[in-house]
């Protein structure tokens, strides 16, 4: 498998790659050479400066994982990647502490106006009474957004003795009282009390924009904000406005709306927020640290090789999977997706609606999983497209299928037991399945028919009037094509005086053989299953 690599990432990461796949790394194209190439390439290995848009997508058509060596993945079209089952993985928990510094680094600077001094200094300038700076120690600092980077910024700016607050309606009273951080309810209360504000929040809908013309003219007249968090988050015309204008005092500058690519010699760059003396800027600098990178780079190519390997990863589009084992739990999965397969083997009516319930053992581990791989076995025989646990949920759900997951800790006769009813326009159809010891898979329900037998690869199932004799003339059918019966299970229905008869055989059965078994007296239904 081929793996390309747009930006740089560490070595580490490039070599251990390397020992399972064959690597390109090209960090020189453009967006018009990557549309081109990326259709060769089975993963692609992105930092920030490389969009990763729908086309790029589109043309990947052999992609199966996208790898954002860094956090945040507002340059990857997450949606379009999910819609056709490509795994994204980012490396969330390895530059937090890099970028949680360079926000203090960029505060202190900018309080202190450090690089404006030194400009004036090369210049060959001494300036002192230009430069006067304000101190840190007891002014208000709000912080928007107390997640990874947020709440470590927060420890390290308690520690200068700073006032600490936080605006993010997503986290706990908890967390915001053991970080000792005091929480405030709405953005106007933030643009009141701040002197500083540090921005980490991820790029969304609703963070875009979010301090703006209305929110600016709130602020204090020496507040000072620092964003190491995404460009446009605070708008770049208002703020421009605002610094030049003297509403709000300064800016410290990480990243920008349009940022280039890195180019031999430097790229090209220029922004109307260059030009003013009030603020200060980096090249979007956050993560890179030799530590960030070493442990960026090594974590990327861990999880893309994972996830072309065909391992569960914790990605950003897995929603709310997070396997602890998933080993113990692989024999189930197979369960549930063969379970899955079996409801448009043996029925033709489009699924509305699916419950699945959990009893026992099974019902204690974490099941949603399980679920996904019942889904995905469900819509197997169906779907063209690539069906995987990353774009499942997003394909049922266009289907309007209603999906029900349900748990019971007690059991009947079974330590764990997987239970699904199916419903269709007409009616519901009932499917059961278990695990017996660590990995023998048995349905020990079938279509309302108590049965028990193991899922092989070619299967046929018969329903039919209890009668004499129904048994011997498949047999004979069977014999006359050469196929092997190598188990068969009955299963009675005395009240209705039906029975329901799973033959194990040993290959596909013609099209000719299945009708002169439906042809049969007393046989109600025939289906071949091939799983
Ligand atoms: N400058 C750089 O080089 C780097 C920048 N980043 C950026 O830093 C930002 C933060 O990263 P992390 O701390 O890892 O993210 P995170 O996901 O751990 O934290 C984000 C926090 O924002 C909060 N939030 C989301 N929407 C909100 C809203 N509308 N209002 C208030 N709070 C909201 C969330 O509840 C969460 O606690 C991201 O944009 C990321 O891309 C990350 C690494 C390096
Ligand atoms: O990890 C992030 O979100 C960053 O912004 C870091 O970007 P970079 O990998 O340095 O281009």
């Amino acid at each position: 498998m081929k793996i390309l690599v747009t930006e740089k990432i560490a070595k580490c990461g490039i070599e251990l790659l390397r020992k399972d796949f064959e690597v390109d790394e090209r960090t020189d194209l453009t967006p018009e050479a990557l549309l081109e190439c990326i259709g060769e390439y089975d993963a692609l290995i992105v930092r920030s400066a490389t969009k990763v848009t729908a086309e790029v997508i589109e043309k990947g058509v052999n992609l199966k994982v996208i790898g954002r060596a860094g956090t945040g993945v507002d340059n990857i079209d997450v949606e379009t990647a999910t819609r056709k089952g490509i795994i994204v993985v980012n490396t969330p928990e390895s530059n937090n502490i890099s970028t949680a510094e360079h926000t203090i680094a960029l505060m202190l600077a900018l309080a202190r106006n450090i690089p404006q001094a030194y400009t004036a200094l090369k210049s060959g300038k001494w300036i002192r009474s230009k430069f006067k700076g304000v101190e840190l120690y007891n002014k208000t600092v709000v912080i928007l957004g107390l997640g990874r980077i947020g709440s470590n910024v927060a420890t390290r700016l308690k520690a200068l003795g700073m006032n600490v607050m936080g605006y993010d309606p997503y986290i706990t009273d908890e967390r915001f009282e053991k970080l000792g951080v005091k929480r405030l309810n709405s953005i106007e209360e933030v643009m009141r009390v701040a002197d500083f504000i540090t921005i980490h929040l991820p790029k969304t809908d609703e963070t875009v924009g979010m301090i703006g013309e209305k929110e600016l003219a709130m602020a204090k007249p020496n507040l000072r904000i620092i964003n190491c968090a995404r460009g446009g988050l605070v708008d770049e015309e208002v703020l421009y406005n605002a610094l030049k204008s003297g509403r709000i005092a300064g800016a410290a500058i990480d990243v920008f709306e349009k940022e280039p690519k890195e180019v031999p010699g430097g790229a090209d760059f220029s922004h109307k927020l260059l030009e003013l003396e009030n603020v200060i800027f980096t090249p979007h600098l956050g993560a890179s640290t030799e530590e960030a990178q070493e442990n960026v780079g090594l974590e990327i190519a861990k999880q893309v090789s994972e996830a072309l390997k065909g391992n569960i990863v914790n990605a950003v589009n897995l929603h709310g999977l997070h396997v602890r084992n998933i080993h113990a739990l692989s024999p189930f999965l197979k369960l549930a997706e063969i379970m899955g397969r079996l409801y448009y083997r043996a029925e033709k009516l489009p699924v509305q609606k699916v419950e699945i319930i959990y009893s026992g053992d099974i019902a204690k581990q974490e099941t949603k999983i399980i679920t996904l791989s019942y889904l995905s076995g469900l819509l197997e025989p169906v779907i063209e497209e690539r069906i995987n646990f990353v774009n499942v949920e997003m394909l049922i759900k266009d289907r309007g299928i209603e999906v029900i997951e349900s748990i019971r800790s007690e059991v009947d006769h079974y330590t764990n037991l997987i239970t699904v009813k199916v419903t269709n326009s007409k009616k519901q159809v009932t499917f059961a399945g278990t695990v017996f010891g660590k990995d023998e898979i048995r349905i020990v329900n079938f279509g309302g028919y108590e049965v028990d037998f193991e899922p092989t690869p070619y299967m046929l199932v018969i329903q039919n009037y209890d009668r004499p004799g129904v048994i011997g003339k498949i047999g004979t059918i069977l014999g006359n094509e050469n196929v092997n019966i190598e188990t068969m299970r009955v299963s009675q229905n005395r009240k209705e005086g039906r029975a329901l008869m799973v033959l194990n055989v040993d290959q596909e059965v013609s099209p000719q053989a299945l009708k002169q078994i439906e042809m049969l007296d007393n046989v109600l239904r025939v289906s071949f299953i091939k799983l």
